[in-house]
This record gives structure tokens, sequence and C-alpha cells, in this order.
């Protein structure tokens, strides 16, 4: 047996499809073109890759888009000013700090993040979305998590009643997609550096999800036969070679349903994003 491969592009553009329709309708109906403007601090060749994909997407959807690219030695202050401005700015529905910052401003994320106005916070990353989100109320959820569940049932994959382990927990991908699985219904395991019996835990998952930023963590044996497979890792293990989370080429002979990397979660993320910015856009337009 050989999995399904969830081709990222496929999903991506349904979401895309979605997203242009609804910037149709604010800027036939309201006059408004939603726009995004992300920030990029200092130079790092995967933000930059990010970046680009992003921007060939708004520009496809009729979405105004900056890129704001700031020098490696930007003061937190500098940041934060600028943030201060496009919070202002009703051009801008949409604020996103590309991540990571660099060395000297990185100890003051949590600052930099929560300073951008929650109804612009496109990546979900501000304690009121991430609030909203664990108490169930509408806000503004984080791309890639976001982008995976809604491209498990747009592929018929059962969530309710199922088995989901993540492997991971960072703020980004792990913890979000814990509380979009579990308002699904799933049942919901995180496993991470301390889990004792990974692999034991893994095999018992319907749903697997690897967030862990280790290149083909997950092997073959880890995989319960006929499991959805949702890989989030992007490692650059050579200038040119791009692997996840997941051994591909083994795992594909267990599972039932694979993303691929690159093709998979990663277009799913940007195309969610577009999805933020109208969904900000139109929040925006209704609390005016
Ligand atoms: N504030 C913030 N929000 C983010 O969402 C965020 C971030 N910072 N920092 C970096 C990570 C990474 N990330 C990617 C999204 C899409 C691709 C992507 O389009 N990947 C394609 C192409 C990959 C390639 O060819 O190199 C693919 O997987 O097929 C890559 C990377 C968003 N991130």
């Amino acid at each position: 047996m050989s999995a399904r491969i969830l081709e990222g592009s496929v999903f991506a553009r349904q979401f895309r499809d979605d997203a242009g329709r609804r910037a149709g309708v604010l800027r036939e109906t309201y006059g408004i073109t939603p726009g995004l403007a992300v920030i990029i601090v200092g130079s790092n060749p995967a933000s930059e890759v990010y970046v680009r994909n992003k921007h060939k997407a708004c520009e496809e959807l009729g979405i105004y888009s900056e890129v704001i690219a700031m020098p490696e030695e930007t003061t937190k202050e500098q940041l934060l000013a600028r943030i201060d401005e496009l919070n202002l700015n009703p051009r801008i529905h949409g604020i996103l700090v590309q991540l990571p910052l660099p060395d000297q401003i990185a100890a003051h994320e949590a600052e930099i993040l929560n300073r951008i106005d929650p109804a612009k916070d496109v990546d979900g990353f501000h304690p009121v979305n991430v609030g909203r989100l664990v108490t169930g109320e509408p806000g503004l959820v984080p791309c890639t998590p976001a982008g995976c569940i809604r491209m498990l049932e747009l592929a018929g994959v059962p969530l309710d009643g199922q088995r989901a382990v993540v492997i991971g927990r960072s703020n980004i991908v792990g913890k979000p997609m814990l509380h979009l699985l579990l308002a699904k219904n799933a049942t919901v395991t995180i496993c991470h550096s301390h889990t004792r019996n990974l692999a034991s835990i893994a095999r018992e998952a319907d749903i697997l999800v690897a967030a862990v930023g280790r290149p083909r963590f997950v092997t073959a044996d880890m995989v319960k036969p006929g499991a959805a497979v949702v890989d989030v890792g992007i490692n650059r293990i050579a200038p040119k070679k791009l692997v996840g989370d997941v051994d591909f080429e083994s795992v594909r002979e267990v599972a039932g349903a694979i993303t691929p990397v690159p093709g998979g979660v990663g277009l799913l993320t940007v195309a969610m994003l577009m999805q933020n910015v109208v969904q900000a856009a139109e929040m925006q337009r209704k609390k005016a």
C-alpha cells in the first residue's frame, strides 16, 4: 500500500480562491482593499523565500502588500515604533513580524509581538488571539495549524473522536494545533523532547502531526498503518535540498495519507495568511 499524497497546491488553491472572492466583495461592495505589512529585520534566506511567496500570493488576489525591510542592527524601540505606525495605518489590515528576529532583539520577541493590534495580528500570535483560540471565541488563528486542519477536512480525513498526536510544542504550531484538533473533537496528545516512549505514542495516532524541526525524525516504525501524516517541518539539509520532519520515502509505504515537503504545508501557510488578511479586513470593517 502506498499513501495518498496530500498536495499542498491543491488545497492552497481552494483557500486562495475563497480569499480572493471575499477580497472582491470587500473591494466592490465597500471600497476596501485588504492590506498586509510584513516586517523583516535583517536577512535570512529562508525568510526571503517565504516573503517572496507571500508577496506573489497577495498580487494574485489583489491584496495590497508592503514589505518593510529593517537593518540587522534595528533596536527594539525602532521596531516598536514601526509597529505603532502600522497599527494606526488604515490601509494595513494585517501585520506580520517575520520570525526569527536577530539575536539582539530576539529576547524581546514577546514584547514586540504583543505590540501588534490583536485585530491586525494575522499570525495569531498575540496573547489575546491565543486566548480566544483556547476558549473557542472567534479570532485570528496561526496560519500553519489552521491550514493543516482545513486541509484534513477538505481531504475527508475524519477528526471527531480520532486519536491525534502532535510532535512539537511550539507556540507557532504545536500548541495551536492541539487546540484546533481539540475543537474538532479529536483526542489529542502532545509529544516533545522529554516524552518517554515517543515512538509508541506516535504509533497510536490516526492523525500524526510532525512539528519538531528535526530532519526525517518520523520514521515508518512510528506510524500506524493508514494514519494521516502531516509534515510541518522545513529543514534545509543542503543549499537546494529541503526535507520535512518525516522520512517521506519510508513513511509513505505505511501511512494512508501524507503531505510532502516541499509542496505541502508550506503552501497552505501562505494561502491561509491570505485568508487571515481578508478576515482581518472584514472584522475591521464591521468594527469601524
Ligand atoms: N511571523 C512569522 N510567521 C510565519 O508564518 C513564519 C515566520 N514568521 N517565519 C518563518 C516561518 C516559515 N514559513 C514558511 C511558510 C511557507 C513556506 C513555503 O512557501 N514553502 C514552500 C516552498 C519552499 C522552498 O522552495 O524553499 C514549500 O514548502 O513548498 C516556507 C516557510 C512561515 N513562517
